[in-house]
């Protein structure tokens, strides 16, 4: 069995690194600091490590305690994002992932921009006035898709 990409990204410290790294760009960023105004809130930066680190294979802490699919659902909600900011989130996950060190081998970035892909696409749809949301659903869980890490037989 592969490890989970939470394991192998170094667990709960590792995605703190990314959430902090990452929200320190938002804050800098023309496209996206203005939907956080007056700075990225420590719980905010909390809820969304939790967030990361379930959907990756960890502990299951947004689900049992912070509300789970739909709280993070309804945060997303009429926020009508545009296309670029949809863009630059994906871009500054990237360039967070490198900030913080997390694991630089293909495997790893693959699904780790997977998500990114997936998730930030589904935050833009649901984020329109009158977007057909899917209202009820578990927090996902992410794999390595086609190409887990190289295991000699
Ligand atoms: C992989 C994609 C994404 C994930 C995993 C994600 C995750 C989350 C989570 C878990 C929350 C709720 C935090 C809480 O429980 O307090 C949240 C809120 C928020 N997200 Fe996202 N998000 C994604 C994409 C986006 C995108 C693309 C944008 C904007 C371009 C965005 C902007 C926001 C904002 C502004 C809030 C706070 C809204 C408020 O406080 O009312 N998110 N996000």
């Amino acid at each position: 069995m592969p490890p989970t990409l939470y394991e192998w990204a170094g667990g709960a410290p590792a995605f703190r690194r990314l959430i902090d790294a990452f929200y320190d760009r938002v804050e800098r960023d023309d496209l996206l600091g203005p939907l956080f105004p007056g700075g990225v809130s420590e719980a905010h930066r909390a809820h969304v490590t939790a967030w990361w680190c379930e959907v990756f294979g960890g502990p299951p802490l947004y689900t049992e305690q912070l509300g789970g699919y739909e709280r993070m659902l309804a945060h997303h909600r009429r926020l009508r994002l545009v296309p670029e900011q949809r863009f630059r989130f994906a871009t500054l996950m990237s360039r967070a992932a490198d900030d913080a060190g997390l694991p630089d081998d293909p495997e790893f970035r693959a699904a780790f921009v997977g998500y990114v892909e997936w998730g930030t696409r589904l935050a833009l749809a649901n984020s329109q006035e009158g977007a057909a949301v899917v209202e009820h659903a578990p927090v996902p869980r992410w794999g390595w898709g086609v190409a887990p890490p190289y295991q000699p037989s």
